[in-house]
């Protein structure tokens, strides 16, 4: 299990996509995006609203069953990217990089895409080339996908 977790609001993300839509701008327009599915799906879309882009292809690989580390399989492409090629002039889109696994099948279907996430933990950084934010490797990102707000009870409830 991850020791940590780091909750990322819809505005925080929203924030941090619109940071990678403008370092992005710097490299000239792109044919297309590739959302790497699922997480990739809502980063991707708001960064091709903010370069103005129409093409969205995704490619869907499954990698994990469950919520930490421990749940990580192998990762499998379930569905080809068939609009975007070989990758050339394309921009693939993840939430982020965590062991790099996911990314790496990612790159081997895309060779020449540009790989770009909004969070990179250290054994995914290499597999990337480019991110918003790193995070610590024993943490996991909660999305706002994944999570709730949920009652709290007032911390003098919890003394007895
Ligand atoms: O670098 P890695 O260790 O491969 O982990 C990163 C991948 O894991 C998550 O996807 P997941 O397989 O959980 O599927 P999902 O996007 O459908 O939630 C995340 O969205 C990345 O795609
Ligand atoms: N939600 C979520 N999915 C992941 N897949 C691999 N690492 C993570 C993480 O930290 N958070
Ligand atoms: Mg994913």
């Amino acid at each position: 299990m991850a020791t940590n977790y780091a909750t990322v609001t819809w505005d925080q993300l929203h924030r941090d996509a619109r940071t990678l839509a403008s370092a992005l701008m710097a490299r000239g327009e792109f044919k297309g995006i590739v959302a790497v599915t699922r997480g990739g799906l809502i980063p991707a879309a708001i960064i091709a609203r903010e370069l103005d882009c129409r093409l969205v292809e995704s490619i869907s690989v499954i990698s994990y069953a469950g919520e930490s580390a421990q749940d990580q399989r192998v990762p499998q492409v379930v569905k080809a990217p068939v609009a975007a090629g070989d990758g050339e002039g394309f921009l693939v889109i993840d939430d982020l990089v965590d062991s790099g696994e996911t990314a790496k099948v990612v790159r081997d279907v895309l060779p020449k895409a540009h790989f770009a996430c909004l969070y990179a933990k250290p054994n995914g950084k290499p597999h990337t080339d480019q991110y918003v934010m790193e995070v610590a490797q024993d943490t996991w990102v909660l999305f706002p996908w994944d999570t709730a707000p949920l009652f709290v009870p007032p911390l003098a409830r919890n003394l007895g």
